[in-house]
C-alpha cells in the first residue's frame, strides 16, 4: 500500500551532509509514519547522530529536504521542536543541575508554552493557573514513569537510570507526536532496558518514535521498521526480520553472521 502524504509525519528526502571532505550522510531518505517506531542503526561513525541532528535542526544538510506533516521543514531550530510537536532526548541527558526534577520536566513544555504555561514558569506572563496545570501535567508524567518520588530532588543526586527517566519525562510533557531518542538504552541495566522496551511500545498509542540505538536486541524488539546506515548511506531498511537477514547488514557489522543478530 502506498503511503499518502497525510500518513507521513516526518519525511527526510535525499539528505547529504559533509564535514569538510567527509561525507557523513549521503542521499539519506526515510519516512516516519504516525504511531510507529523506526530504529536507526549502523556501526560507529555510520551517520546516526548526524541524521538525528539534522532532524533536530542542529545541522543543516547540504542537499535534500525535510517535511513535517506534509509541510517543508526548513531552517528550523532545536528550540522550535516542541512547538512543532517534536521532542527529543539526548545521549548527554542535558538536565539542569540547578533545577529540581519537577522544574526540569516543566521546562520541556515548550509546545504548551504557546498557551502561556512556560511563560508563566519563567515569570514572563504570570498566570498561576497555567503554572499549576503545567505542574500537574509534569507530575502526571513523572508518576507515569514511576519517578514522582524524586520530583523535589536535584537530578545530580540521582542514579543514572532514574535521570534517564526524568529526561524522558521532560520530552513527553510536551505531548509530542514524534519522539526522537538518542541511545536511550545506554548505561541501563537489563531490567531497565526491558522496562524501556515496554515503555516505547506503549508510547505508540499516541506518538511516533525514532530510536537511534546500539543495542540491537532493543531495536529488533520494539521497532516496526529499521533503517541501517553505513558510511553515511542507507544500506538496508525494512522490518526487523527483513533487516536481520540482509547480507549487507551483516557485512556492515563486520564478522557478524545474520543468524547471530539478536532475534526479536
Ligand atoms: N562535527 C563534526 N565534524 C567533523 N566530522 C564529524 C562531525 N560529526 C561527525 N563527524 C563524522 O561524521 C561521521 C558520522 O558521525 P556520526 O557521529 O553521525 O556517526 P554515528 O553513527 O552516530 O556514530 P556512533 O555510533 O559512534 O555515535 C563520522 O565519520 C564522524 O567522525
Amino acid at each position: 500500500m502506498s503511503i499518502t502524504s497525510h500518513e507521513k509525519l516526518l519525511h527526510v528526502g535525499g539528505v547529504t551532509v559533509r564535514f569538510g571532505g567527509l561525507v557523513a550522510l549521503s542521499e539519506v531518505s526515510l519516512t516516519i509514519r504516525p504511531r510507529t517506531v523506526v530504529g536507526v542503526i549502523g556501526p560507529n561513525g555510520a551517520g546516526k547522530t548526524t541524521l538525528f541532528n539534522v532532524v533536530c535542526g542542529f545541522i543543516r544538510p547540504e542537499t535534500g529536504d525535510l517535511s513535517w506533516k506534509g509541510r517543508p521543514l526548513r531552517k528550523h531550530r532545536p528550540d522550535q521542536l516542541a512547538g512543532l510537536g517534536i521532542a527529543r532526548t539526548l545521549q548527554g541527558l542535558g538536565l539542569f543541575g540547578g533545577l529540581t526534577v519537577l522544574e526540569n520536566v516543566m521546562t520541556g513544555a515548550g509546545r504548551l508554552a504557546r498557551t502561556g504555561s512556560l511563560a508563566s514558569l519563567l515569570g514572563t506572563g504570570k498566570s498561576a493557573r497555567d503554572e499549576r496545570e503545567l505542574r500537574d501535567r509534569s507530575m502526571a508524567v513523572l508518576t507515569e514513569l514511576d519517578v514522582a518520588h524524586v520530583a523535589q530532588l536535584h537530578p545530580g543526586a540521582l542514579p543514572y537510570g532514574v535521570r534517564k527517566r526524568v529526561a524522558l519525562a521532560r520530552a513527553l510533557v510536551s505531548e509530542p507526536e514524534l519522539l526522537l531518542l538518542d541511545e536511550p538504552a545506554s548505561g541501563l541495566s537489563t531490567g531497565e532496558m526491558d522496562e524501556l522496551a515496554d515503555r516505547i511500545r506503549a508510547l505508540t498509542e499516541k506518538t511516533a518514535v525514532v530510536l537511534v540505538e546500539h543495542h540491537m536486541d532493543l531495536v529488533m524488539r520494539v521497532c516496526d521498521e529499521v533503517v541501517v546506515l553505513d558510511f553515511g548511506e542507507v544500506i538496508a531498511s525494512g522490518s526487523p526480520d527483513e533487516v536481520r537477514v540482509d547480507p549487507a547488514v551483516a557485512d556492515a557489522y563486520l564478522g557478524t553472521a545474520p543468524e547471530e543478530l539478536p532475534s526479536a
